[in-house]
């Protein structure tokens, strides 16, 4: 959400806050906020196969749907030309991939002058022509301003997979059994950042606006698509508080289900410790009501917190005192196997010469 243009702490840049829910329009892209669900059973191992050429399928079914209608004489009420031989483009929009796990992906192209009733009658033979090649699976890709295609669809036993912001996916199950298609998002992922400041023992933190209680918490918020949670925890403390952090280690993960704040979907809440690099609070008087550098043992102390702040702020306790190693989840950045593309490892320290040691007595 962009703040309104009174923002009192100019430096803050809130842009789009919003896609980091779940729902949000960038999910397609935003793996890092997201995590999905499986049902068991659906190993995603196997080899990638080479789509199919595409269309292959949708060209010949919608042709034969179009030809069946011409040739009975019916027309759609409107009188409209929605016939793949008027107007071969259409059918050249169409587009069926096989994926690795032996489903088909259409994803609908230009189809302006389709009416809904061919577009019924098309997905009625390709449906039969799929389960003929034994194909497990449809996804049907609808972009939003062709949403009437998904009335038909549903009625030929397609549910709702997912939407974004200009797009729904359907999916229809073809095998054997009950559906092993992955679910879609079932968290949302919040990461607030513990501050703590270790020459004066001050930890950094605010009570949010818009709250039935105030009570102390850590700054943060909603991570976005595709940031890591070390990112999220610096640019909320930021937006929230007007302080400069670096990111040390992850602190604590709390997962809750049916998170009223989720839009009925789980909640995974993560507090990482930060280090201080500024010391000059300008909080966000939109967001937050009070903010503080605060004493770690008032903290500790104080009943006016919630238990999982309170529970971290003693973690910090310890950590002080009995070194931060004790505590902290630190993070190393690995390659991925398959994809050559890097991602963040997070867990307690492991001594170096563990790390590279083969025998293990
Ligand atoms: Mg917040």
């Amino acid at each position: 959400m962009a703040l309104p243009s009174g923002n009192p702490n100019p430096t803050l840049r809130r842009v789009g806050w919003r896609s980091s829910k779940i729902y949000g329009s960038d999910l397609r892209s935003g793996a890092q906020s997201v995590i999905w669900g499986r049902a068991s059973g659906a190993s995603r191992d196997g080899a990638v196969m080479p789509p199919l050429p595409s269309g292959v399928c949708w060209r010949a079914v919608l042709a034969r749907a179009h030809s069946a209608r011409l040739s009975s004489g019916s027309r759609g009420a409107s009188g409209d030309a929605g016939c793949a031989q008027d107007h071969p483009a259409v059918v050249g929009e169409l587009r069926g991939e096989l994926d690795r796990f032996g489903g088909v992906s259409v994803r609908l192209g230009a189809l302006d002058r389709l009416d809904a009733a061919a577009f019924q009658r098309g997905l009625q033979a390709a449906i039969q022509q799929w389960r003929s090649e034994g194909r497990i699976a449809v996804w049907l890709h609808i972009p939003i301003l062709q949403s009437r295609f998904i009335a038909p669809a549903a009625s030929l036993g397609f549910c709702f997979h997912h939407a974004v912001s200009d797009s729904s996916t359907l999916t229809l199950w073809l095998g054997e059994g009950p559906s092993r298609l992955p679910g879609y998002a079932t968290h949302q992922v919040g990461v607030a950042g513990a501050v703590f400041d270790e020459n004066t023992r001050k930890i950094l933190v605010v009570q949010d606006r818009n709250k039935l209680k105030n009570m102390w918490k850590f700054p943060g918020g909603l991570s976005e698509p595709g940031e890591d949670i070390g990112d999220t925890a610096v640019r909320e403390v930021f937006e929230e508080t007007g302080i400069k952090s670096e990111f040390r280690s992850l602190l604590s993960i709390r997962q809750q289900h049916t998170n009223p704040g989720a839009f009925g979907k789980s909640d995974m809440y993560i507090i990482c410790r930060l280090q201080p690099c500024s010391f000059t609070i300008n909080f966000c008087q939109h967001e937050c009501l009070r903010c503080e550098w605060m004493d770690l043992n008032d903290l500790v102390k104080t009943e006016n917190t919630t238990p999982i702040t309170s529970r971290v702020a003693r973690l910090l306790l310890y950590g002080y005192r009995e070194g931060f190693d004790k505590i902290d989840l630190t993070m190393e950045e690995l390659p991925a196997v398959y994809t050559g593309l890097f991602y963040k490892l997070y867990h307690r320290k492991l001594p170096d010469k563990y790390k590279t040691m083969t025998l293990m007595d």
